[in-house]
């Protein structure tokens, strides 16, 4: 029996979770977890698993739910986030909220000893170095959820690390992938909320637009797999079936496939090394497939990608503006205060305006990141 302490058990990788959870009651117990502004979502969660401690983002819904729930500690904000993720119960944190305000509960279980199933990108690309550290430190693995990352891992599974030639993280190309630049301009937000393969919370369906999820997941593929800019790359693929593949310097490659479903991911994070069967899964049939579509990524097209690749070789504080600025920026946008083109344009600034800081602790990292989101929502 594993003991889960979930963090962003509202959102859609926190659903996910949580049915893998109910379906395997024999093999996980949640013990503790977080959501944000969702309450219904939260109680009905408190009714259904029971955990013991509870944390939700405003103090004035905390104290609601305590007079609901007078056997459950009730707790909010960053305070209650960390001590999820520490909760002494639990075995393995996973980390599903949205957005750099991840990464100091990450830090904290890691101290605590806890495993990390991280789906959390944006910790890693804030502060890999530090977070990588860490894990090392304090002997806490961190398991890949996101997809790419899984197939990944999962591609690299029996082989050494010194035999990879490249990795090659595959990009659906998100909800405008069929646009030229010109036709984005008068985009929308519900345009751009349209992913076509995958069912996604609002911030991460925007990144996949503007394909800075892509250029995040390559920085995170960075800091976990130890490799260097050089060797990683991006491949559009469309269907989202190949999730990514490891070429080998025998010229060998690995890829890891099936249908597009978060939950293949989230179970492998948390069964590793070994798997469970997945209940109600879309089996993968390529002869129904028929056509799998592959084409170089274009730069030009997707200027956020190259932004990301610039951050990560330039690393100390850069990655944290990159992040910071685009965390900001998305913000602006579903709040339609911004178009579409102008999230790129934001991080660009950001990034211009930023003298990097080498080698930078946690301290920095946050400063940096509030004097990003300051700037950017300064201008509007
Ligand atoms: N969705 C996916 O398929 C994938 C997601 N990821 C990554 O996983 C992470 C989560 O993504 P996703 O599930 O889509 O996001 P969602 O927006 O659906 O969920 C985010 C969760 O975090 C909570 N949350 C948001 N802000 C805060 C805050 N300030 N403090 C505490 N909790 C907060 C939300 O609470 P509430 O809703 O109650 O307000 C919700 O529970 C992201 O880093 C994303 O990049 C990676 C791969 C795939
Ligand atoms: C499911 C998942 O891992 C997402 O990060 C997904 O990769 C988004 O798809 P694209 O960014 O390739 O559009
Ligand atoms: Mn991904």
């Amino acid at each position: 029996m594993k003991n889960i302490n979930l963090l962003g058990a509202t959102g859609s990788i926190g659903v996910q979770t949580i049915d893998i959870i109910r379906n395997h009651p024999e093999e996980f117990k949640l013990t503790a977890v977080s959501g944000g502004r969702n309450i219904d979502g939260i109680r009905a969660i408190l009714k259904e698993f029971k955990p013991e401690l509870v944390s939700v983002l405003n103090r004035e819904d905390a104290e609601r739910l305590k007079s609901e729930f007078q056997d459950v500690t009730i707790l909010s904000g960053n305070e209650g986030l960390i001590e999820t993720a520490v909760y002494h119960k639990g075995d393995v944190v996973v980390n599903a909220v949205m957005g750099s305000v991840g990464l100091i509960p990450t830090m904290k279980a890691m101290e605590a000893g806890k495993s990390i199933a991280l789906a959390n990108k944006e910790t890693l690309v804030t502060a890999g170095h530090i977070v990588m550290a860490a894990s090392k430190k304090y002997e806490t693995p961190i398991l890949p959820v996101d997809s790419e990352h899984s197939a990944i891992f999962q591609a690299l599974q029996g082989e050494q690390s010194k035999n990879i030639e490249r990795l090659i993280i595959t990009a659906s190309g998100g909800s405008f992938r069929d646009k030229t630049r010109s036709e984005l301009t008068n985009v929308t937000v519900e345009d751009a909320l349209n992913h076509p393969n995958w069912s996604m919370g609002s911030k991460i369906t925007i990144d996949s637009a503007t394909m800075m999820n892509k250029g995040l997941e390559v920085i995170e593929a960075h800091w976990l797999f130890d490799l260097p800019y050089e060797q990683i790359d991006v491949l559009l693929h469309q269907e989202s079936i190949i999730h990514s593949m490891v070429e080998f310097h025998d010229s060998s490659v690995i890829a890891q496939l099936g249908t597009p479903d978060m939950r293949v991911p989230i179970q492998y994070a948390l069964t590793y090394p070994d798997r469970l069967p997945l209940i109600e899964a879309k089996r993968l049939s390529l002869a129904d497939a028929a056509t799998l579509h592959f084409k170089k990524m274009d730069f030009d097209r997707f200027p956020c990608l190259q932004y990301a690749y610039e951050a990560g070789k330039t690393g100390g504080t850069m990655p944290t503006v990159l992040n910071a600025a685009n965390e900001a920026a998305v913000g602006l946008f579903l709040e339609r205060k911004i178009p579409f083109l102008t999230i790129e344009s934001l991080i660009e600034q950001a990034m211009e305006r930023h003298k990097p800081i080498e080698n930078p602790g946690l301290e920095t990292i946050q400063e940096v990141d509030q004097d990003t989101r300051k700037y950017i929502e300064s201008l509007y």
